[in-house]
């Protein structure tokens, strides 16, 4: 296959890890080397490299650019060019996308070189490919500054380390080739990281460099917050030590104090033959061990900046003279690469406590969305969480007593003593810890301020008499509120002596700060979490006892299976003139088993027959037992829909789907309805209401009611069907009780009109099928309008009865006025009030009815017979009225 080159590079541009795995398996050293040498970098160490030069001159250039970029360990974004100049303009990124990809495998690439370690446990290649793997796992991540810092705070990137030459092995370079030995020395901290190792071989090299005996490194800390010190990192390093000395604690020297405290000062560089015999040498040490100070050279340690860091001094170098010119010269030389590494070591130093805070503040986050079950538990994960991080002795919760006129102000309080403290735990002192520091939380509680006591000796607040029980000396106290998401104080946080004896500082204060507000969100989170599931175990048992009121017997099951079915001509259910009133209890249960079957559906759907009795039962006793939207009117709205369906043309377009979800949203279209209409809903801001929204809002109710009891035990209706027609007929179900609110009515039927203005008779589109179905449930659901006179006259008493209760409701629980129907003061105004509705609602809707099939007439001329009788009785008020009025 003949690849054009152009295609090998694109192909290799877009599979950077395939390429690097290539490299990896294919290259040997010298490929390596020649990589390095033409990207600027040190060659591997084992292999000479052109580039490096002995000479000082040219070893101070090669690490210049560690100037440039912080890091002297990165030479990542500098390139040398063939002239030994940094050519910048070949480091400029370009935007396109293959430069991108380009970048971003070069990127990989060197991070993978640079964790060669050419003396390390693990073979070179076995050591490149873990870091591959390594590397691959952060492959999403883009190669910015900020996730190859994170990566090597995780330790994912090992930078190279160059093994440390033994000091034998320094002092003899110093001897042979004094520039081979300072390159030497400056390569061993060039890539040290780790302030305390940094810090020792710093010593180590100095004393090395000038004979000295002993060498101490004081770095200067506190900067930021004002309150410098000098901190020695390394004390008294004997020249002869070959080994790092263990941390012992650091000793502080104050600022401006001695000899180290001037050279941190004043930047000068003190150099005494004599040093005792200078007032500023403090000679507490020599006189505690014994040791003779003669000769002293100190100098102050400055970053790139020009900044002081840090101060090492050098003492008794056993020569007459003392330390020389040419050693000071030397000495500068050499701190001024321990300034740059000092610098980079204190910012990753910094850097990785920033991360480790980060981290430890994103655990308690986690341990916050993880665990909310229980208050114990989330205060004591924080604490725990806290106590680490701030490394401290103690931690505790106050939490405030609710009860708050108790002679305590705290009822509950959560303790943790720092594990291992003089061998054993220190909980067996909590009450005494806590009553020495008691009067600290009460105050905090009380003012809501924080209290940061730096020495706890010095505090009449602290109840020292306390501490005379054993292994109780309070040195520092940070004290916090912790509050509810109110922001009322709900208790108080305090953490007691910092392990390494320091007080506590403004970024304990910040980093504690953050907790006593996870603190107040875990305990709040709990406490919601708590009233939830209390609410929600208190609804479980109200449905429990609901259910069991709302379920039928199955004596009363068993009954109406039982009960021979009558005739359903005897009935009349078939007839648009049916008597609402005609049936009763029993006669209309069965009369809707009868409907169900005369429809095909029981078959249909295999529907067994005692499900459907006691489906039927359940459905009527979960009407209430109002004026109107009572099982009779379910019953009433169900038999005009099964007379439509057996009379007109609308059958025909109807799946059985259709038929089955029409029958069933009939029955349940006003389940559970309370007599009061949406707009009550709405204005009396009922559960429902908050439950469902303003719109449909009892209708959405009684759809969910419907599914409720078709989930019920014994009572599921749609149990046989397929899952497909389940969901469909569920569905039409919910779309057939929606469309009995008249106002989704009102926005509907204009659609429908004008779908039979236009003289279309065919509904077979899903759109006009659903308008269809749905002004044929607002037709069967005020139907009354259409029945006999008598049947008519007694209806619209039950529902103005209704209207009327609820007109009462407002204005004696609602302090609101009524509509006119709703107004038992106005109940003269039925007729005009009916004539109303006939005219908005109804006669719109049967005319257009018969309109697109004459099967509908019986209901237009029922109508128009009420209305005629509505008109009459208008009249005959009016005159009523006039007479009235008039006297005549
Ligand atoms: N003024 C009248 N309004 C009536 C009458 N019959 C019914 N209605 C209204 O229609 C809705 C129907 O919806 P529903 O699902 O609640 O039954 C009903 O609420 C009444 O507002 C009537 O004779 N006169
Ligand atoms: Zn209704």
């Amino acid at each position: 296959m003949d690849l054009a080159q152009s295609s090998v590079e694109e192909w290799l541009d877009s599979h950077p890890d395939d390429m690097q795995d290539y490299f990896l398996r294919h290259a040997d050293v010298t490929l390596v080397n020649k990589w390095l040498v033409a990207h600027g970098f040190n060659q591997l160490p084992d292999f000479p490299a052109p580039i490096r030069n002995s000479s000082l001159t040219n070893l101070r250039y090669t690490y210049s650019f560690s100037n440039e970029s912080s890091n002297p360990s990165s030479p990542v974004d500098t390139r040398c060019n063939d002239s030994g100049f940094f050519d910048s303009s070949r480091h400029q990124r370009s935007n396109s996308k293959k430069h991108l990809r380009h970048d971003y495998a070069r990127s990989k690439k060197r991070n993978i070189f640079r964790t060669y370690e050419p003396n390390g446990g693990e073979s070179t290649l076995e050591s490149r490919r873990n870091s591959l793997k390594e590397m691959r796992q952060f492959r999403s991540l883009p190669p910015t500054s900020v996730n190859l810092l994170s990566m090597l705070i995780q330790s994912k990137v090992r930078l190279p380390r160059y093994p440390s030459k033994d000091i034998d092995h320094k002092r003899e370079l110093k001897e042979t080739n004094e520039k081979e030995f300072f390159l030497e020395i400056v390569k061993d901290i060039s890539n040290e990281l780790d302030l305390k190792s940094l810090s020792a071989k710093i010593v180590a090299n100095v004393s090395c460099m000038l004979d000295a005996d002993k060498v101490s490194l004081y770095l200067i800390e506190g900067k930021a917050a004002g309150k410098q010190v000098l901190v020695s990192k390394i004390f008294d390093l004997h020249a002869g030590t070959s080994i790092f000395p263990s941390c012992t604690g650091d000793i502080r020297v104050p600022w401006g104090q001695g000899i180290i405290g001037h050279v941190a000062e004043t930047g000068e560089t003190v150099n005494l033959k004599d040093a005792m015999k200078d007032p500023r040498y403090n000679d507490e040490l020599g006189k505690i061990t014994g040791y003779q100070t003669e000769t002293l050279l100190c100098m102050p340690i400055r970053n790139a900046d020009n900044e002081i860091v840090g101060v090492a001094q050098a003492l008794n170098n056993n020569k007459e003279e003392g330390f020389t010119q040419e050693d000071e010269k030397m000495l500068a030389t050499y701190l001024t690469f321990c300034g740059i590494g000092i610098h980079n070591a204190q910012i990753f130093d910094a850097y990785s406590k920033e991360y480790d805070r980060n981290r430890a503040l994103l655990e308690v986050v986690h341990d916050l969305f993880t665990e909310q079950t229980s208050v114990d538990h989330v205060v004591l994960k924080i604490m725990q969480r806290a106590q680490s991080l701030l490394k401290c002795e103690r931690c505790s919760l106050l939490l405030k007593d609710k009860e708050s006129n108790s002679e305590n102000a705290f009822d509950k309080i959560f303790d943790l003593a720092y594990p291992m403290k003089n061998g054993h735990s220190g909980n067996s002192d909590r009450d005494s810890s806590l009553r020495v520091t008691s009067k600290i939380a009460e105050l905090v509680l009380l003012t809501g301020e924080t209290i940061n006591i730096t020495d706890a000796s010095q505090d009449p607040r602290i109840e020292h008499e306390d501490e005379t029980v054993k292994g109780i000396r309070t040195r520092s106290v940070l004290c916090k509120p912790v509050r509810n998401r109110h922001f009322q104080i709900i208790g108080v946080a305090q953490v007691i002596n910092r392990i390494d004896g320091l007080p506590f500082d403004d970024h304990d204060d910040l980093l504690f700060e953050a907790f006593a507000i996870f603190c107040g969100l875990g305990i709040n989170n709990c406490q919601l979490y708590e009233q939830v599931s209390l609410a929600a175990a208190r609804q479980a048992v109200a449905l429990e006892v609901l259910s069991y009121h709302a379920s039928v017997p199955q004596e009363e099951v068993l009954k109406l299976k039982e009960k021979k079915l009558p005739d359903i001509q005897e009935l009349k259910i078939m007839e648009f003139t049916f008597n609402d009133f005609s049936l009763d209890n029993d006669q209309m249960m069965q009369a809707s088993v009868i409907m169900f079957n005369d429809l095909g559906l029981s078959k249909k759907f295999r529907i067994e027959y005692e499900t459907l009795c006691r489906w039927l039962l359940t459905v009527r006793k979960n009407y209430r037992n109002v004026a109107y939207h009572n099982w009779r009117h379910a019953f009433n709205v169900c038999q005009v829909m099964f007379t439509i369906l057996k009379h007109c043309q609308c059958k025909n377009y109807l799946t059985d789907n259709e038929t089955l979800a029409l029958t069933v949203a009939c029955l349940c279209h006003d389940l559970d309805h309370r007599g009061t209409n949406n707009a009550f809903q709405q204005k009396s801001s009922s559960a429902l209401s908050q439950l469902y929204g303003t719109s449909a809002t009892l209708e959405h109710h009684h759809f969910n009611h419907a599914i409720m009891i078709l989930n019920s035990g014994g009572t599921n209706l749609f149990g046989n069907l397929g899952s497909e027609d389940f969901s469909e007929v569920t569905k039409l179900l919910k779309q057939a009780i929606l469309a009995t609110d008249l106002s989704l009515h009102i926005q509907l039927r204009s659609k429908f009109f004008a779908m039979v203005d236009s003289g279309q008779k065919v509904f077979d589109d899903r759109e006009s099928k659903e308008i269809v179905r749905s002004v044929m449930m607002t037709t069967c659901d005020i139907a009354a309008i259409t029945k006999p006179w008598e049947v008519q006259r007694k209806v619209s008493e039950l529902v103005i009865t209704e209207f009327f209760d609820q007109g009462d409701k407002e204005k004696h629980e609602l302090n609101i006025q009524p509509q006119a129907c709703m107004d038992r003061d106005r109940q003269d105004e039925i007729a005009k009030l009916q004539l109303a509705w006939i005219d908005g609602i109804c006669l719109p809707l049967y005319k257009s009815l018969v309109q697109l099939d004459s099967a509908f007439q019986p209901m237009l001329d029922g109508l128009l017979d009420n209305r005629s009788r509505w008109e009459r009785l208008d009249a005959e008020r009016l005159s009523k009225h006039a007479i009235l009025e008039t006297g005549v």
